[in-house]
């Protein structure tokens, strides 16, 4: 598999907070790659940081081969990379049609948008039923979806998706994660998945990163790191039978 993304040793600084330090990370062609952290790891920074949203500091970001640091949004989002936000950032006042349309805006195979409009309203039917109503009227789990189809309208060969799980239900997170998948296999879209739900981003994913305090600690191949203990342990929640009782769990980490 060819290599579409790469980070190489990108720093981030919100003022004169770093919030990521030195971060590498490649994305296959094909792949979903996740990155799992807790919460203010630095995981939406990463996101933003190679949709354009935000500058890095130091550290470079190629798509295909082309350096794409730094550049506008809106030229990133042209070589095609669709960045799906964390908190559904739909637009509120629009319709749910007129949603999905923005994200296909810089489009102009007219028939072919139409039949990408029918796939997302296929995937999500609920929107269907919404398609004329202000997205403002969506529940956080259908705003999700939203969010995601108007990524894929984009028609995006990487998509970007921050915390798809956030805030749902176990059955919608599932019914989100199915349509991952099948815009992964069947639309050939390469995703790049932050999540701090590692137990439903790994087992999603072929290859993972662990973030911690803006650093990357531990990285592989997906059913490597599933059979980790530590990722098992304080990822997954799955407790191990610990022949040497129950120290603190920090004094056992092993990715430090
Ligand atoms: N606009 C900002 N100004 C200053 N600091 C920020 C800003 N946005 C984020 N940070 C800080 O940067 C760090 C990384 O934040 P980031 O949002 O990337 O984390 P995250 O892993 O996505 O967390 P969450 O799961 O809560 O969204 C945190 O310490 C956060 O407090």
């Amino acid at each position: 598999m060819t290599e579409v993304l790469r980070a190489s040793n990108v720093e981030t600084m919100y003022g004169r907070v770093m919030a990521i330090r030195g971060i590498s990370l490649t994305v296959k062609e094909g792949s979903v790659v996740t990155v799992m952290g807790s919460n203010g790891a630095g995981k939406t920074t990463i996101l933003k940081t190679i949709s354009g949203a935000l500058d890095p500091f130091k550290g470079q970001v190629e798509f295909e081969g082309r350096d794409i640091t730094a550049l506008d949004p809106d030229v990133i989002a042209r070589v095609g990379i669709a960045h799906s936000p964390e908190g559904r950032e739909v637009f509120s006042l629009l319709s749910v049609k007129d949603n999905l349309m923005m994200g296909a805006y810089c489009r102009k195979d007219r028939d072919e948008v139409a039949r990408d409009l029918e796939k997302v309203l296929g995937w999500f039917p609920v929107l269907r039923t919404f398609l004329e109503k202000q997205a403002i009227y969506l529940s956080g789990g259908q705003q999700q979806m939203l969010a995601l189809g108007r990524a894929f309208m984009q028609r995006p060969r990487v998509m970007l998706l921050d915390e798809p799980s956030l805030g749902l239900s176990p059955l919608l997170i599932s019914e989100i994660f199915q349509i991952i998948k099948r815009i992964n296999v069947e639309e050939g879209v390469t995703m790049l998945l932050v999540e701090q739900n590692a137990s439903v981003a790994l087992p999603a994913a072929d290859f993972g990163y662990v973030l911690e305090t803006g650093r990357i600690v531990m990285e592989g191949e997906r059913d490597v790191l599933m059979k980790s203990a530590d990722i098992r342990e304080f990822y997954l929640g799955i407790k191990a039978e610990s022949a040497r009782g129950d120290r603190r769990w920090k004094a056992r980490k092993t990715w430090r």
